[in-house]
């Protein structure tokens, strides 16, 4: 069924200009809805992000061309003279937070993020340039297991990815969902085997949705679990120093302190821990270094005790995320530059597009019904103010699952049109005029 004249016209009050306050980057005018022939469309207001990131930054805009963005993926990259480079993975279960993640670090949403598992597909590059040090962040799909990739019908590259990213990587962030009573007390076996496949990548701990726990005291419980006691080859004593029992915020309660650190002033345990653990160290002894663990001894490990560092934050308001942003820039070392310092991600524009627009779809629709709605993009051009032109057709399997993709009144499509609208224009910081259509495959 084709959506003929069930216009949707979203924009009537919205301002047709940018306010006088808008950030000099904001260069293009939002149009009107124009209306449209075919299916429901919408434009929207203005780029709503902030305009810059923890550490000031102002993240680049995103290519809006496939053409731009493979001259700026294949030009030289504008390093200084004693360029630094760190690659990170950032891998864990499924919905533990990472793209999120990723967007926090970016200082703009380029992944997508939703409440369903498996919304990353493949592997995506994400680039920070901050003076001379670039870090390129590895976003990967969760780490999954075959059965389950079949039982899913996911892609090979959903199992392969995180096993690719974890190749290039000088540095892995396992994160998990401190939220979730289910997962959090031990890192999953793909986890585990993929930290021991590669022991010699330092690895750091991550606790993310923090936000989310009444009870901080569980933190405590879990870092010790998660690492099984030793952290950067110290051994970690519980103690039950709690201070306060906060539950609003990120922030800690309490702190570790890591006596044993001396070459690191600023102590990443002080600014991002939620626990206090009164420390034992092991003393003059060696630290412990990782080894090539066998399937039989992971079968009864919960935690890596190898991490090298431990954050604890909540991704989604950012909280804590710069603290893990400063020490991943003095993690790098010497080496070239990737990418071009106006590159903010590998991906090209049309992806990211089909990405957030995928995201809605699996926002709003229930179940599995979203896995099966496949998109096809029909017009992308730029328009006569600058605009950007963008139709996809959405085909869906059944009749059954276009009417819920519809919604009564068409209400879930023009939601997922503004929603994913309004990411566009953050995205390329320009007027974005998008139109879905949705069809039963025939
Ligand atoms: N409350 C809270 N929610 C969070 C936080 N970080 C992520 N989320 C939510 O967790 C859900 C999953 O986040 P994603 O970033 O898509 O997770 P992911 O690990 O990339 O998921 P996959 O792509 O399935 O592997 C989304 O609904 C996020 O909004 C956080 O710090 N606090």
């Amino acid at each position: 069924m084709n959506l003929s004249n069930t216009d949707i016209t979203h924009a009537a009050a919205l301002p047709a200009r940018v306010p006088v306050s808008c950030p000099p980057w904001v260069t293009a005018i939002p149009a009107r809805w124009s209306g449209s022939s075919s299916a429901l469309g919408s434009i929207l207001g203005i780029p709503t992000e902030k305009p810059s990131n923890a550490l000031g930054q102002h993240p680049p805009p995103v290519a809006t061309s496939k053409e731009e963005q493979d001259r700026l993926l294949q030009g030289r990259p504008d390093q200084p003279q004693n360029p630094k480079v760190l690659r990170i993975a950032i891998i864990g279960a499924p919905n533990a937070g990472k793209s999120t993640l990723c967007n926090q670090l970016l200082g703009r949403k380029v992944f997508p993020v939703s409440q369903k598992v498996h919304t990353t597909r493949c592997k995506a590059r994400g680039v920070v340039t901050h003076e001379d040090t670039q870090l390129i962040i590895l976003d990967t799909p969760g780490l999954t297991n075959p059965c389950k990739a079949k039982r899913h019908k996911l892609e090979e590259a959903m199992l392969t990815d995180p096993w690719d990213s974890m190749k290039h990587a000088d540095l892995v962030l396992v994160l998990v969902d401190v939220s979730d009573h289910w997962t959090r007390n031990s890192l999953s076996k793909e986890v585990l085997k993929c930290l021991s496949q590669f022991p010699q990548i330092p690895s750091v701990l991550v606790l993310n949705k923090v936000d989310l726990l009444k009870n901080k005291f569980i933190l405590l419980e879990l870092v010790t679990e998660l690492t099984e006691g030793i952290v950067n080859g110290k051994k970690l004593e519980a103690s039950s120093a709690f201070k306060d029992n906060s539950s609003s915020s990120a922030r800690s309660p309490v702190q570790i302190t890591q006596a044993s650190s001396p070459e690191k002033g600023d102590n990443t345990w002080d600014n991002s821990s939620d626990v206090k653990a009164s420390e034992s160290r092991l003393g003059t002894e060696e630290v412990q270094q990782p080894k090539h663990y066998g399937p039989r001894d992971l079968k009864n490990m919960k935690g890596w005790p190898f991490f090298q560092e431990i954050f604890m934050l909540a991704a989604l308001c950012g909280e804590e995320v710069d603290t893990l942003k400063r020490y991943l820039l003095l993690q790098a070392k010497p080496g070239a530059w990737e990418f071009h310092s106006s590159v903010l991600t590998s991906q090209s524009p049309q992806e990211i597009c089909n990405n957030i627009i995928r995201e809605k779809i699996l926002e709003y629709l229930p179940l599995e019904v979203p896995y099966s709605v496949i998109q096809v993009t029909e017009m992308w051009e730029e328009g006569p103010s600058g605009e950007l032109l963008i139709a996809q057709k959405l085909l869906v399997p059944r009749k059954s699952h276009m009417t819920m993709l519809i919604g009564r009144g068409g209400k879930v499509i023009s939601r997922i049109v503004q929603e994913a609208g309004q990411d566009l224009m953050n995205v390329f910081l320009c007027d974005v005029r998008l139109r879905l259509q949705v069809e039963v495959k025939s």
